[in-house]
């Protein structure tokens, strides 16, 4: 299996475990400690390759397979090699001699992790809801987790992972795992934490974060962690996690991860939702106070299944995680809303694929392939909402030619089939191909009478079908006609727009309302903003994803508030579907653009490290 985002010698080992201690030092920005990692040879080598970046290697050592003899443990020889453009530095090590197929070694390496390390943010105290504490957080997906240990960063490598972790004992310390228990330390002023995570994961989905956490139950396996000052309002915003996880096992089998807890991060972090087993990462942006927002939990939960049970075997496959993923949250969502939800969802997906494949990119882009080649493409690069709606999409559209309990039925044989494993699409493809022949015959051949697996897979732009077309639109027909009557009305005489149209809508309407609007090139004059604006109460609007909208059609319009007002929105949200959009625009946008650069560089120091690269990219664009 080619990885073309990693350098290390994945295809010569089989990684069992990684043992990790770690000691966090918020002073000086680093974690030290070091990784043992548990290899068994599957292909005749005299090194073990792993992907690192900016890592400081202390030490590489052999360790013996009996405690006693550890002591011995023999030193490596090993090079750290050059930095790639993206992929970071190759850490060769060089064993005493030619590991033969089959042999087991266990290799420790000692390191410590930069400042800048691209996996963490480290947060002071001023830059917390508590404003007392410091805060630590990381992000792996997809190839961060070489900054964090060296390892066989690929997701088609999975393992299981052990951890002691050190920290400030004023201090909660959680990851990606099972919680197994915490001490003071023996020989520092730090609290010891240990975990366990028992289930084979691949490096992308080990996290860790720690703060002034406190958390309050959500059901028997489910509980909600957040710094105090934002406990009540997620744990009110949450309440439906136990019956979306219990929707998931319907769809996709038993929950097999023990627990389901969900972290609400400070506002920096990148993304709406991180699905580290055991402890889903959300961003506070989900805090919309009418729940309108949960359908992200809902896709994180859906991860549980397809992402960390059945994973991408290379980021090139990043579908077979995301779009799959997307279709199991709209069900699960389905479950608990109706199928009626279940449809304007699906339209608001493909608003967002319109938007990845027309906006933010070109439709002839490589990119915007389901399964693009990321030779030489750094993932952070090539991620938008491609392989989530194009990819989804196909999974619909296959569902309207078999049926949905056909679907349905391979989807649960699917997840059976390649629990725990890494797969491609062509091998994904190969099974439902061959679930169908035995189980749906006329599913197949209509399958193979209308599926164009080459437009679907290899084309850039739209996909080959318009899943609109078909789609229930009862819940979406209000905000269209909404947005027509906006778009259309040629009268100077506004007054016939009243506040009412849009508040009767639910916070999901409102949504596509304004995706109605944001997706038309029709102009839309500064009055009619103005107006709606002022009807609509948008400047006060308390929910992300509307306040987003109607700030990036503002100055989509060039309508002169949108500066000032979306720069102090940037101030107070990391999320990255909102931040670089958003930015894009204001750069784009002549008489912004020299205000929207600064406020872009005076905020950089407090942004994570990957929103500052990737933002820093789009300007550079721009
Ligand atoms: C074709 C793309 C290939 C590889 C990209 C893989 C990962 C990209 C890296 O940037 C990590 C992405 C992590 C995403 C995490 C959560 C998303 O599901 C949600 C993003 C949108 C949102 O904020 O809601
Ligand atoms: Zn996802």
């Amino acid at each position: 299996m080619t990885d073309h985002s990693s350098q290390s010698n994945l295809n010569n080992w089989k990684t069992a475990n990684h043992d990790i201690d770690w000691t966090i030092n918020f002073d000086t920005r680093t974690i030290s400690g070091y990784v043992v990692l548990h290899l068994e040879n599957v292909e005749e080598t005299a090194t073990v390759c792993l992907d690192t970046r900016d890592l400081s290697i202390k030490s590489a050592k052999l360790l013996s397979n009996t405690t006693e003899e550890n002591a011995k443990s023999q030193e490596l020889k090993f090079v750290l090699h050059q930095p790639d453009s993206f992929k970071g530095s190759r850490l060769e090590i060089a064993l005493p001699g030619q590991a033969s197929v089959g042999s087991v070694v266990r290799v420790q390496v000692n390191y410590s992790t930069s400042p800048q390390c691209s996996a963490l943010q480290w947060l002071a105290p001023e830059q917390t809801s508590g404003k007392h504490l410091p805060y630590l957080f990381s992000q792996c997906q997809a190839i961060h987790a070489r900054s964090l240990l060296p390892c066989h960063d690929s997701p088609g490598v999975k393992a299981t992972y052990s951890a002691v972790v050190r920290a400030d004992s004023r201090l909660e310390v959680l990851m990606s795992a099972a919680r197994m228990g915490s001490e003071p330390d023996n020989e520092s002023a730090y609290r010891l934490h240990r975990f366990r995570q028992s289930v084979p994961i691949p490096s992308y989905l080990i996290a860790l974060v720690s703060g002034h956490l406190v958390s309050r139950p959500l059901s028997d396996r489910c509980a909600v962690w957040s710094e105090p000052e934002m406990i009540d309002d997620s744990h009110w915003e949450f309440q439906e996690t136990e019956d979306m996880l219990q929707a998931g096992e319907s769809l996709c089998g038993p929950y097999r991860w023990g627990r389901y807890d969900l972290l609400v991060l400070p506002p920096s972090f990148p993304y709406g939702g991180m699905e580290n087993p055991c402890l889903t990462f959300v961003t506070p942006t989900l805090l919309a106070g009418d729940r309108s927002l949960a359908s992200v939990v809902a896709h994180e939960i859906a991860h549980s299944w397809t992402g960390n049970l059945v994973t991408n075997a290379t980021w090139e496959d990043f579908w077979l995680n995301e779009g799959h993923t997307v279709y199991v949250e709209r069900l699960v969502c389905e479950k608990l809303y109706g199928s009626p939800d279940r449809h304007l969802a699906m339209l608001e997906g493909w608003h967002a694929l319109r938007d990845a494949v027309l906006v933010a990119r070109k439709p002839d882009d490589p990119l915007t392939c389901l399964v693009p080649k990321l030779d030489g493409v750094d993932p952070d690069d090539a991620f938008s909402s491609v392989p989530y709606e194009k990819g989804s999409s196909l999974l619909y559209y296959i569902e309207t030619l078999v049926g949905k309990d056909a679907m349905l039925g391979w989807l649960r044989a699917y997840v059976d089939e390649f629990a725990g494993q890494a797969l491609n699409t062509e091998q994904w493809r190969s099974f439902l191909l061959d679930f169908m022949a035995k189980k749906s015959p006329e599913g197949l051949a209509k399958i193979q009478a209308n599926v164009d697996w080459g437009a679907w897979f290899n084309k850039p732009g739209l996909p080959p079908v318009s899943i609109p077309d078909g789609l229930d639109r009862s819940l979406a027909d209000a905000c269209t006609q909404l947005a027509k009557d906006w778009l259309d009305d040629a009268r100077q005489d506004l007054s016939g727009f009243t506040a009412d149209a849009f508040a009767q809508l639910s916070t999901k309407q409102k949504i596509l309302m304004l995706d109605e609007l944001l997706h038309c090139e029709q102009p839309l004059p500064h009055a009619k903003l103005a107006r709606m604006a002022q009807i609509y109460s948008l400047q006060a609007v308390k929910c992300s994803e509307v306040k987003f909208r109607w700030l990036r059609l503002a100055a989509k319009h060039r309508y002169p508030d949108a500066v000032d007002e979306g720069l102090k929105f940037l101030a107070t949200v990391g999320r990255m579907k909102f931040v670089r959009p958003l930015y894009r625009e204001l750069f784009s946008w002549p008489a912004a653009k020299a205000k929207a650069e600064e406020h872009f560089k005076s905020r950089r120091q407090f942004m994570h490290p990957i929103t500052a690269e990737m933002v820093a990219r789009d300007l550079a664009k721009a």
